[in-house]
């Protein structure tokens, strides 16, 4: 069966927004399920990651035009006024009587013909009093306006007015409302920066580097990475810059035994084998079984040898040695994400970040005690809420007197990386940083 861009980002975006399914896996699905073309493919993904993004904004002015809220619409009929609106609203390069006449269309092959005429009536009169839509104003109301204008849930605008003030709020919600950039790191057990960057230029894929943080290199053309010998060929890993960032703070030595305790699916764990010069052991834990595989995946393409997975609950698993350094890349709220995959905007509750925090803790509680006297501990997380971030180190610091706070200050200025992003000695990266994702990474040293 084949289907067009418009069919398919519907489908996908009614399968994130009413049965909480993740963007990435069900574009991937889709676009291979229905064999979309190179145009179409460019054309769903455009209006899936806008139309997640700009929910809110949109279902503001949906609310103001029709005669029921977008919340008490059928399911099909709301996501199709979505995306007609997202097009007319943000997409200059398509024509709003185009826009309006495919949505319709949209109607027609989803639902019947009176919801076509809804969908119609609806977008033809936001069409007609385009200029005349306003927001709630940003200085009598600063979390409704950011709430709506930038589209994100009210309790993450309050939280992070309440941590970072309104300006620097809508600086956060602007930048995560930007397409982030797609970041590589150089496998060096295989090639050099040049081999590298010529090889993927070869076909096509061009690549530069990023000042001040080793092996990582920015990807500035649109391409299909996956698909490129290089990546069969382990010259690389497609990863995070934070995540970068991340493994060279931990800064493993060559023969060091280190334990990586939410290690799936490898990305951190293969930068650490590459930095220890595929010398010494890594032991590479997850809670989740299935998920080893990815990381033994990895580790064979990017040609590493040292690495030894497992699956264990990280609260409660225990080792018969102790370790030089150990990584917790704890499983988070994932808010500094939310450039890359939008529906963690809609997705993610409050009450989520109290268990998280919980976890988080418990999971520290556990790796310190493995620990060798004078060795070393990461705590990560790719999150900006307070409470997974500085205030688990600070309770894990209160519970534990044989641990201290390493001051990432110099490592941050080696990186580049700028004095606002530092907090407490930690790194609280916010996307205002460079590739519009927030990141946190706390070192603690073990004194005895
Ligand atoms: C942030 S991800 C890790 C990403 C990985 N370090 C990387 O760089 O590719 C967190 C991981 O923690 C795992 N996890 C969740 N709960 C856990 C637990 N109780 N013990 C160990 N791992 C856990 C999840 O399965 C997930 O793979």
């Amino acid at each position: 069966m084949t289907k067009n861009g418009r069919q398919t980002a519907v489908e996908a975006v009614y399968r994130v927004n009413e049965e909480g399914a993740y963007s990435n896996l069900i574009l991937n699905h889709l676009f291979k399920k229905y064999n979309l073309a190179d145009q179409d493919r460019g054309l769903a993904t455009e209006l899936i990651y806008g139309s997640l993004r700009m929910r809110n904004h949109l279902d503001w002015i949906l609310n103001q035009f029709a005669d029921r809220r977008v919340n008490k619409m059928d399911k099909w009929t709301r996501n199709i006024l979505r995306l007609g609106l997202y097009q007319i609203r943000f997409l200059d390069s398509i024509p709003d009587a185009v826009a309006c006449n495919e949505t319709v269309e949209l109607a027609k092959d989803y639902q019947h013909s009176g919801a076509a005429g809804f969908v119609n009536g609806i977008l033809r009169s936001i069409l007609r009093s385009l200029d005349e839509i306003e927001f709630p104003q940003l200085k009598s109301n600063p979390v409704q306006h950011i709430r709506y204008k930038y589209s994100f849930p009210q309790w993450m605008v309050e939280t992070w007015v309440k941590r970072y003030g309104v300006e620097l709020t809508v600086d956060i919600c602007s930048a995560f409302n930007q397409i982030p950039s797609k970041i590589i790191r150089q496998n060096r057990l295989k090639v050099t920066a040049e081999e590298l960057q010529a090889d993927l230029a070869s076909v096509g894929i061009e690549t530069e580097a990023i000042s001040e943080i080793p092996q990582a290199f920015r990807v500035t053309n649109s391409s299909s990475l996956f698909q490129s010998n290089s990546f069969t060929a382990g010259y690389f890993q497609i990863q995070g810059l934070a995540s970068i960032i991340a493994g060279h703070i931990m800064n493993p030595q060559p023969k060091d035994i280190v334990l990586d305790l939410c290690s799936a699916p490898g990305g951190k764990t293969t930068h650490l084998a590459e930095l220890m010069a595929n010398q010494g052991e890594i032991v590479a834990n997850d809670l989740h079984e299935d998920k080893l595989e990815l990381i033994e995946r990895n580790c064979n393409r990017l040609g590493i040898r040292i690495v030894r997975t497992r699956a264990g609950d990280g609260r409660s698993l225990k080792f018969e040695k102790k370790f030089d350094r150990i990584l917790v890349d704890a499983p988070c709220s994932g808010l500094g994400m939310i450039a890359k995959k939008p529906e963690i905007k809609w997705q993610k509750k409050p009450q989520d970040i109290d268990s998280l925090a919980e976890l988080q803790l418990e999971l520290l509680n556990n790796a310190g005690r493995f620990l060798k006297p004078k060795g070393e501990l990461v705590y990560s997380t790719c999150t900006i809420t307070h409470q997974e971030n500085l205030e688990v180190i600070n309770k894990f610091l209160a519970q534990n007197s044989d641990f201290e706070l390493v001051d990432l200050s110099s490592w941050a200025d080696k990186l580049g990386i700028s004095s606002e992003f530092i907090l407490e000695g930690s790194i609280q990266l916010l996307p205002t940083w460079q590739t519009n994702e927030g990141f946190f990474i706390a070192k603690l040293k073990k004194r005895v």
